[in-house]
């Protein structure tokens, strides 16, 4: 069974940039697949886990996982899936949590040089900023990105320009780890279909049009009440056993995630 058969089967497929192409390429070749997390916190939650259980299962398909830790994304904010604008972290905190989410995810996923775990920090915070709009931004159209429905959401309320231009950087992640790590697909949530578009439509611009580059979002998980999956009236199911025990999470329908993973 493809690898894509069997995450459509799992229910793990909520949309997919171009299926046939996708599905073509995983067939015929070992590519690098990567998924990002932004250092918001300095733990993962079980929302994040799922799009890395994923990228874990290509990886068991023999493809090479690629994880991003956001240090550069995170000290800007996506603007995906948040009603208002965020505040700002500071720098510290920027680097804290990133140093956390590094070590956890060494822990979840080994670090044999099989699962390459990279900081957008180290690519993202040399960009100057005359090269970021003669390089970047010069290939961006304003009038596609208000049109993301992220940004068009939240249009009413406003958004600032460092939220609105987020979407640049972690399209300038995609094009950087195509380039370097030959990465070919983007795996995220739902919330991540216009940052993966746009860093596609990027690379497209500067590689050329046929450039074999695919994005493949899952689907939110939600509770039989229809809430977000990963929040209990405590908060988030952390993957740190300090802050949601091991006893506490397996009582966090333990049986959807099992179908799905
Ligand atoms: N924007 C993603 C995290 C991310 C960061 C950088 C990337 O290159 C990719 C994904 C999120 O908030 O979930």
């Amino acid at each position: 069974m493809n690898i894509i058969d069997e995450l459509q089967w799992r229910g793990a497929v909520n949309q997919e940039t171009d299926h046939d192409g996708l599905y073509d390429l995983v067939s015929n070749k070992k590519i690098g697949i990567y998924v990002g997390v932004d250092p918001t916190g300095d733990s993962m939650h079980i929302g994040h886990l799922i799009p890395f259980m994923i990228l874990k299962r290509f990886q068991l398909a023999g493809h090479k996982p690629v994880a991003v830790i956001g240090g550069g994304t995170g000290s800007i904010g996506d603007p995906s899936g948040k009603k208002s604008e965020r505040v700002l972290q500071t720098m510290d905190q920027v680097h804290h949590n990133e140093q956390a989410l590094t070590a956890q995810m060494q822990n979840l996923f080994g670090d044999d040089g099989q699962f390459e775990i990279v900081n957008n920090y180290d690519w993202l915070s040399k960009i100057s900023l005359l090269d970021f709009l003669r390089d970047y931004g010069k290939l961006f159209n304003v009038n596609t990105m208000l049109n993301k429905e992220i940004v068009a959401s939240r249009l009413e309320v406003g958004i600032s320009f460092t939220e609105f231009t987020y979407q640049i950087l972690q399209s300038v992640d995609f094009l950087h780890l195509y380039q370097n790590n030959d990465v070919q697909l983007q795996l995220g949530g739902a919330d991540q279909w216009g940052n993966i578009t746009s860093g596609i439509d990027l690379i497209h611009k500067v590689e050329g049009s046929d450039t074999k580059v695919y994005g493949l979002t899952i689907p939110l998980m939600l509770k039989a009440d229809g809430t977000k999956f990963g929040k209990t009236a405590g908060g988030a199911v952390w993957l740190d056993p300090e802050k949601t025990t091991p006893y506490e999470f397996y009582q966090f329908g333990l049986i959807k995630m099992i179908e799905m993973l």
